[in-house]
């Protein structure tokens, strides 16, 4: 069977962050004038956008995998690496994202809704960005980041008024196709339908959408035949419709017990999005029966006996048949009447153009804890701590040292002092581990140590008074930008 493509797995990788840049500036008879490496471009981000043109997940079924541009490499002279291009895909109206342990991370709806699925990395910080008073000529400068890269689940639910619910073959698509202009595929096997058809059915003034959607077995619930793939899909229709095939041969089938086949199985799923919809419960949704196939004479009588009995559950049964096309205006008005019904009593909402992100931690806080693989190590977690790590690039000693501050001055270096570390202790942030060695006695305030001083910069002191002058003017023009 071919596969359903209204769930595709979704592998989305953002941009990764330019490397800052470590420059000095040069000009004739000035040939060191203060660090000018610039800042690197921002990863894209991976953004899905509901569209109005897209109609069902197939693109992703083909194309599985979605990555963003990288920011560029920051520049001497102050030229900053250009952003990556955020990467945007255009997913179906009721589209719902999860991640792979099936929490609903976005549930698109309205033409325009966006979900930022994938954070493209931050650029690294250049020298000149670095420069402070203490390090006035950084040698050195930061690595970009690496995007979010991860998978998520994209799953179709349509938005519908009516949705159409009944064993595979029962004649669903063929009525959709009598009642409105759609053209599903209509077979005389079952699961002809593997993904749902929209059909737009207009009734004097009202005009209404039909969900021919996949056929339903017992067991659907659990997931058999396209079981769970339908019932998704019933999620958001305000009205539900069983389409009856009263012509059916198979033994042990008749009218009243596939609706209670289907009714059960609506009954034993839990629906992802209970209550969001606003529609209220499965159980609660309005019903109509539809006896179909109505042409056949044997199923006409059969569905002339069991109407009363389907009436006297409160449900209100149209006897039709989707090719001889007879009983289908009192059905189109009935339909059409419940859907205004409902609409006056849940006005629609506007559309909603919701940008969903992530919330944005600020978070300085870190933990530490043994290393329960190494004797005397230690792991430190914490959002700023790994993040700096992954900034930083390790053949510079002065990259390194600057690393060492940061860890220093948020507390990490007093917390391993308290937590026992003995110099050379391994100590594990994110993907590296090194051998601690603790720079000063704690407390005191390793900026400005002057670490971070290019040496090379040293030369300008030897040039004269009036470059000098310059130097520093240019060096003060500089910092000044960058506060
Ligand atoms: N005689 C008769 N046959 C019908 C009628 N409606 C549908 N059929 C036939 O029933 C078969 C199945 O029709 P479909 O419309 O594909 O059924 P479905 O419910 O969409 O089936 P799935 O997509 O497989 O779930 C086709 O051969 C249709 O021609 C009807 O009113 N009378
Ligand atoms: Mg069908």
């Amino acid at each position: 069977m071919s596969r359903f493509i209204d769930r595709v797995v979704l592998h989305v990788s953002a941009g990764k962050g330019g490397n800052g840049c470590a420059s000095v500036h040069r000009e004739k008879f000035k040939p060191l004038g203060g660090p000018d490496g610039a800042n690197g471009g921002r990863g894209g981000d991976v953004i899905l956008v509901v569209d109005e043109n897209i109609h069902t997940l197939l693109d992703f079924h083909f194309h599985p995998n979605a990555k963003a541009t990288n920011g560029k490499q920051g520049a001497g002279s102050n030229r900053e690496g250009a952003n990556g291009e955020d990467l945007i895909l255009k997913v179906p109206d009721g589209t719902v994202v999860l991640d792979t342990d099936g929490n609903v991370l976005a549930d698109l709806v309205g033409v325009g809704s966006r979900y930022d699925a994938a954070q493209g990395g931050r650029g690294g910080l250049g020298n000149a960005a670095l420069a402070s008073k203490a390090r006035k000529a950084p040698g050195f400068a930061l690595l970009g980041e690496d995007g979010v890269e991860r998978d998520l689940v994209l799953e179709l639910k349509s938005v519908a008024d009516v949705g159409l619910l009944g064993f595979p073959s029962a004649g669903k698509s063929s009525l959709v196709s009598v009642l409105s202009a759609a053209k599903p595929k209509i077979a005389d096997y079952p699961f002809t339908t593997l993904v749902p058809n929209l059909g737009v059915v207009s009734s004097g003034d009202t005009t209404f959408t039909v969900a021919d959607v996949p056929g339903l077995i017992p067991g659907a619930s659990e997931g058999r035949g396209l079981g769970l793939d339908f019932l998704r899909h019933i999620e958001r229709c305000a009205v539900l419709a069983h389409v009856i095939d009263c012509a059916t041969l198979d033994p042990g089938r008749d009218p009243i017990s596939d609706i209670d086949a289907l009714e059960a199985e609506l009954a034993a799923y839990t629906p992802a999005l209970s209550g969001d919809s606003g529609l209220g419960d499965l159980d609660k949704r309005p019903r109509v029966v539809i006896l179909n196939k109505t042409d056949v004479p044997e199923a006409a009588e059969l569905a002339e006996m069991v109407t009363p009995e389907i009436e006297a559950r409160g449900w209100p049964v149209f006897t039709i048949s989707a090719v001889s096309r007879e009983g289908l205006r009192p059905l189109t008005f009935a339909l059409a009447k419940m859907v205004r019904d409902y609409r006056e009593a849940h006005p629609k909402p506007e559309p909603k153009r919701q940008v969903i992100r992530p919330v944005k931690v600020k978070d300085s806080s870190f933990t530490i804890e043994k290393d329960p693989d190494i004797p005397g190590g230690f792991v430190v977690r914490g959002t700023r701590p790994e993040r700096w790590i992954r900034q930083t690039a390790f053949d510079n000693d002065e990259a390194v040292g600057y690393l060492a501050d940061r860890l220093a001055r948020l507390g990490v270096e007093d917390a391993l002092v308290k937590k026992g570390a003995q110099p050379g202790a391994s100590v594990t942030i994110g993907d590296v581990s090194f051998e601690w060695e603790p720079m000063t006695p704690a407390g005191i305030d390793l900026t400005r140590t002057g670490r971070g001083t290019d040496p090379r910069l040293d030369q300008v002191e030897r040039i004269g008074a009036d470059e000098r002058k310059h130097a520093r003017r240019v060096r003060r023009g500089l910092l000044d930008e960058d506060a």
